[in-house]
């Protein structure tokens, strides 16, 4: 066995636990420590490569995530909501940087996922690519030189497979245009608009969403004014950046204390 740490993909057989097995395989600096899916899954005690149709990857999938994140230093996690809170406690209990990349989470599953961070790294983000993370400080900035005379929108578009809207990436921007504005995003959310919505509320922060055939992520911020518009725009058409951007997180976590992190304290933002 190798020296490279080892990590652990939690839901490898989603689009994205693919996308980072793979990734992980291939970068040289960690290796692929396991791969997690759901109990009854009919991957489960096969060759990880030999479900992805590929030469074998020696790594043997299981439904048993205490005993593979045992045996790694960290755990990358695109799943749900709710396995994602089960993950949380099994890898504080295992002492691995937990690397949560899920979108979706109510209010209270955030919180709830607190207490694990006592005891691990725990690294979360609505979006892990160096492009969003760095859209999200120029969203920001713009907001905090604008006054509210600006309406602020963001449109993103997804996948037809995509099943939380708005985005974790439009949440992220979105709370990054009401700190630049120092408002709470809560209380001036506006989404899903349908019917007779009456004018847009001064000051509101609003979410569109589309959904359709394989688009990746994209995400505009939009700031417009009597006359003008500005557009900060993101367009993934890879889900290798997200995957990249995990890998960041989990070696970087890996010589963190325990607590929550995001990708701007991965990235230095
Ligand atoms: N932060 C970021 O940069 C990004 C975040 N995402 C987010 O990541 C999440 C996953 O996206 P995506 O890969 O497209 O979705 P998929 O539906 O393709 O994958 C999710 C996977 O999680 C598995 N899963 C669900 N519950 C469990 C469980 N209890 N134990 C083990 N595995 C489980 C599913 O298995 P099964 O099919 O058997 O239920 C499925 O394989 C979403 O929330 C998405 O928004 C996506 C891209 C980038
Ligand atoms: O579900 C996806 O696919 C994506 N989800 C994340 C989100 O909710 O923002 C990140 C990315 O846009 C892809």
């Amino acid at each position: 066995m190798s020296d490279l740490p080892g990590i652990v993909v939690t839901g490898v057989s989603g689009r994205m636990g693919r996308m980072l097995a793979e990734v992980i395989t291939a970068s040289g600096k960690a290796r692929l420590a396991g791969a997690v899916v759901r109990s009854g899954h009919d991957w489960i005690g096969r060759d990880l490569g030999t479900c992805f149709g590929t030469a074998p990857m020696g790594v043997t999938v299981t439904d048993d995530p205490l005993t593979a994140f045992a045996g790694a230093k960290a755990v990358i996690d695109f799943t749900t909501p709710a396995a994602t809170l089960a993950f949380a406690k099994i890898a504080a209990q295992a002492r691995c940087v937990h690397v949560i990349g899920t979108t979706g989470f109510e209010k209270e599953q955030i919180e709830a996922l607190a207490p694990a961070s006592r005891h691990c790294a725990q690294i979360r983000a609505g979006n892990m690519s160096l492009g969003v993370n760095l859209l999200t400080v120029l969203t920001r900035k713009v907001a905090e030189a604008l006054d509210a005379e600006w309406d602020v929108e963001i449109v993103e578009a997804h996948h037809n497979r995509k099943v939380d809207a708005p985005s974790g990436t439009a949440l992220m921007l979105g709370e990054a245009a009401a700190a630049g504005r120092g408002i709470s995003l809560e209380e001036n959310r506006e989404s899903g608009r349908d019917g007779i919505t009456g004018a847009r509320k001064p000051g509101a922060i609003g979410f569109s969403s589309i959904r359709g055939g394989d688009i990746v992520g994209e995400h505009d911020v939009i700031f417009a004014t009597a006359g003008e518009r500005i557009v900060l725009r993101h367009i993934a058409t890879d889900r290798a950046i997200f995957a990249r951007g995990a890998l960041k997180a989990a070696l970087w976590g890996l010589d963190r204390k325990p607590g929550q992190y995001d990708m701007m304290d991965v990235l230095g933002l």
